[in-house]
């Protein structure tokens, strides 16, 4: 359980404004931050991770100001940055390194408890069958889920993801916005995830903060996300189909969607360590 406030935020490069003076506030929820390419969504994304410093505003976790050190802010990106020559579990264990010394983790001294947490994480996403496949034999959507499970292992209080799903085919980005959202229940974390693609936002979602050139053009929960507000996003052609959707998260995991694993993490463990 945590809350992400963001006052008055400006991020100014050169001439090119990024932000401009966006406040909002999330508490315990799974929000996405919608608009066009260029909108300032990366940049918001980077501000709260402390990768980029806000020309002006600030950024508070839980009443406290972010730093660039945080390490419980946990991150998915894009391109998901994994080590493709070795396995998801080695991967989702990376995850700890910031919990442990990088000579520790070098000999793989990482503690059983951070070998279990990798595991449990790959639970979490449906891959604890395939923790011992390298990662390059993976889809493009299992190696995000891989991605999700890193995140999870460093027990973030807020997950933030970067366009999670962008090159991934409806399907499997339907499937790992599954994944991320049952991630994020399971482990209590509050998320600020962007999107461009509204309908799947829509799904995933319970609150929608659109920006537009830079600036916070609406702050709204799923109910209040109409058509018109995502013309004033995008123009009208995305929302084509916006108002279809009555196929609840829920019932998009139970549809297989995001299956439970037979195997249980602590059962992998002893495999691994046998
Ligand atoms: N490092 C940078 N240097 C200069 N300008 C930048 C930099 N990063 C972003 N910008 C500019 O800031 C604006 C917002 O970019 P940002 O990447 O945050 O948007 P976005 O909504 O994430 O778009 P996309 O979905 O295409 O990544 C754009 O005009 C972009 O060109």
């Amino acid at each position: 359980m945590s809350t992400l406030k963001i006052e008055n935020l400006s991020k100014q490069y050169g001439d090119v404004t990024a932000l401009e003076d966006v406040s909002f506030e999330i508490e315990d929820e799974f929000a996405v931050l919608l608009g066009e390419s260029g909108a300032g969504k990366s940049t918001m994304l980077r501000c709260v991770n402390g990768l980029t410093e806000p020309t002006e505003g600030t950024i508070a976790l839980d009443g406290t100001e972010i730093s660039d050190s945080q390490t419980d802010v946990g991150m998915i990106f894009q391109q998901h940055n994994l080590v493709e020559g070795v396995s998801a579990y080695l991967n989702a264990l990376t995850g700890s390194l910031n919990r442990v010394s990088m000579l520790k983790s070098l000999f793989q001294w990482q503690s059983r408890e951070d070998k279990l947490r990798a595991l449990e994480a790959l639970e979490t996403v449906g891959l604890l069958e395939e923790s011992h496949q390298r990662v390059s034999q993976m889809s493009g959507g299992q190696q995000q889920r891989v991605g999700i499970a890193r995140a999870l292992v460093q027990d973030p209080r807020l997950l933030l993801a970067d366009e999670p799903v962008a090159s991934l085919d409806p399907s499997s980005a339907e499937t790992v916005m599954g994944y991320l959202r049952k991630a994020a229940a399971e482990h209590d974390v509050t998320a600020l995830v962007s999107l461009h693609q509204v309908n799947i936002a829509a799904y995933f979602g319970d609150r929608f903060i659109g920006l537009k050139d830079g600036e916070k053009l609406f702050d709204v929960r799923r109910d209040e996300l109409t058509p018109e507000l995502i013309d004033d996003l995008y123009g009208s052609v995305e929302t084509v189909g916006l108002a279809e959707q009555d196929e609840t998260v829920e019932e998009i995991l139970n549809n297989g969607k995001a299956p439970e694993t037979a195997s249980k993490p602590e059962a992998v463990t002893e495999e691994i360590e046998a």
